[in-house]
């Protein structure tokens, strides 16, 4: 019956879906081309509405569909004929025997469980919305794949076409449909299992993750290689993510492919930057910033963000959080530059950024996902995803340790240094000063050399911002080099307690007026009295924001 590439002329076509879109000219096609119908409830009654001749599952299997619906293709006759293996004389003679007709189309898609879920709907109605006797037949045309060509997307109903004129699908058509298809019932059943130990039950005995978790993911694109050259890689999106939300689902509006890496900065970046309320920009570099301020415009948040470490804002991922001007445009076009996200760009911004050819932009909608997973060998750690809401992240909630209690400017670059500091690789120190960066030291495997390398690269990197940059602090002490040395006058926030005061002295050397930690180190007595000795003031958030 088959031919050498193993097509298998359609005869029979049997049709049950929820999503009816494109579902009338396909069925006259199918009928055109001599193709039997045979069809559930309403499906049916949209092919005998649009005139087509088409024969009912009840009529075939001489049992009324019940329950409401939840019985309709739930019989023998119906699935004898879509699981008898053709190949085979024994299953071929055993429908002649038993008076089945087999069929080499099914067309089927699933009640629309995620959507009622979204809709906030009851549990019964949730419930009610499992589609049983759809994912029986789509699973049972998919492996019976060698006889029988399944389709679950009418995004496929102009290939069906031109299978029926071309003869049948070929066996290898077929297999790809049936892959397609257990693609299509194996998310069903995520989504319904999720739901079921999630909400419906709790299955995590209290402790807030659910004794297992499903995920379906989507490849949306091959890259050209991973973090490096001999590592092949792609980018999967997640499969219930709203399309186009966070940086997997961003626009790419201009600009080389996306690699690997520049997809790790990206997020990098764009969470930075998102930390801030007002404008902000943040300059990454091999996922930790060199930069990252905020101001009264944008541009000038991209130009103090981008005046703390311009060496390295060289080849950087820029962010921001507001989108993107003109102004800004002109600033970033004058610096090799990787790539450019942004929730949006405003009219002539994209025209001067496309006057970089390489350069990436990206037009993306921040996202965050509650929980966060890193894979480690044999599995997975999730966790809540830290956010920037504890009470300890708002200085309202804070603790004067030592020293005077801020002025209302100092406190203001206290909390915006405490908000920067988790955009850091732990041990993290960042020193700022008017609303930006001007030392950051990071991943360091003692807080100790994070203090060196924040003051060290504060007071050799920086350049002055453009007195016309609004709210720049300038550069008040410049060393003989030229360089200023802003790390004098500075303040500092730490991710995560000092365990002794030797780093927090290395700040004190430094010039830097005031701290912000978390606290909570058995050497809190000793860390406070280096900083009274100092005089300076150090606040204490309770909160720590470790980023590895
Ligand atoms: N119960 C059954 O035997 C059954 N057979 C097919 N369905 C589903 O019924 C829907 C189509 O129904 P209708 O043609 O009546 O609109 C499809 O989503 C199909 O997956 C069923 N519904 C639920 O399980």
């Amino acid at each position: 019956m088959n031919s050498p590439d193993g097509r298998l002329p359609i005869r029979r076509a049997l049709i049950s879906v929820y999503d009816k879109s494109g579902l009338e000219p396909l069925v006259r096609a199918l009928h055109e081309a001599g193709v039997e119908l045979v069809s559930t409830g309403g499906s049916a009654r949209l092919i005998a509405e649009s005139g087509l001749p088409v024969t009912k599952v009840e009529e075939l299997t001489g049992f009324p569909e019940c329950l409401d619906g939840r019985v309709k293709t739930l019989h023998p006759r119906v699935h004898a004929g879509i699981l008898a293996d053709r190949r085979l004389d024994s299953h071929v003679d055993q429908l002649a025997e038993l008076g089945v007709e087999p069929f080499e189309l099914v067309i089927s898609n699933l009640y629309p469980f995620t959507q009622t879920v979204a809709s906030g709907a009851s549990p019964d109605e949730c419930v009610e919305q499992i589609d049983i006797g759809g994912p029986s037949m789509v699973r049972a045309a998919a492996k019976n794949h060698p006889s029988v060509a399944i389709v679950t997307s009418p995004e496929r109903y102009d290939d069906v076409l031109a299978a029926v004129t071309a003869g049948g699908f070929t066996l290898a058509e077929r297999q790809q449909l049936a892959a397609e298809a257990f693609v299509h019932t194996a998310t069903y059943d995520v989504a319904v299992a999720s739901w079921m130990s999630n909400v419906l039950t709790d299955t995590s005995a209290g402790s807030g993750f659910p004794a297992w978790i499903g995920a379906t993911w989507e490849r949306a694109s091959v890259l050209r290689y991973g973090e490096n050259p001999h590592q092949p890689a792609a980018l999967y999106r997640s499969g219930d993510a709203r399309q186009g939300s966070g940086l997997a689902g961003a626009e790419q509006l201009h600009g080389k492919e996306m690699s690997f890496n520049n997809y790790v900065d990206t997020d990098a970046a764009y969470r930075a930057a998102s930390d801030h309320a007002g404008p902000a920009v943040a300059i990454i570099k091999h996922a930790n910033p060199c930069g990252v301020a905020t101001a009264e415009s944008i541009a000038a948040a991209h130009a103090k963000a981008h005046a703390c470490d311009p060496v390295s804002a060289f080849g950087g991922v820029i962010a921001a959080n507001r989108p993107v001007t003109v102004e800004m445009a002109e600033q970033v076009a004058g610096v090799f530059t990787e790539v450019v996200v942004a929730p949006d760009y405003e009219d002539g911004a994209l025209e001067v950024l496309a006057r970089k050819k390489n350069l990436r932009v990206l037009r993306a909608e921040p996202a965050q996902a509650r929980v966060e997973t890193k894979q480690i060998s044999g599995g997975m750690l999730v966790q809540h995803t830290d956010v920037l809401d504890a009470p300890g992240d708002d200085p309202a909630g804070w603790t004067l340790a030592a020293g005077e209690a801020a002025s209302e400017d100092l406190l203001a670059d206290l909390a915006f240094a405490w908000r920067a500091v988790r955009a850091a690789k732990s041990n993290a120190i960042l020193l700022a000063q008017d609303g930006a960066t001007v030392g950051i030291g990071m991943g360091q495997v003692n807080r100790v050399d994070s203090c060196r390398l924040a003051v060290e690269r504060a007071n050799t990197l920086g350049v002055e911002v453009a007195s016309d940059v609004d709210g720049a602090g300038g550069a008040e002490n410049v060393d003989g080099g030229g360089a200023p040395r802003r790390s004098a006058g500075a303040v500092a926030a730490s991710d995560a307690f000092f365990p002794f005061a030797d780093g927090l002295q290395v700040l004190i050397d430094a010039g830097v007026r005031a701290v912000v930690q978390p606290g909570g180190s058995v050497r809190d007595e000793e860390v406070v009295a280096a900083a009274n000795a100092a005089g300076i003031t150090m606040y204490f958030t309770g909160t720590r924001h470790f980023f590895h």
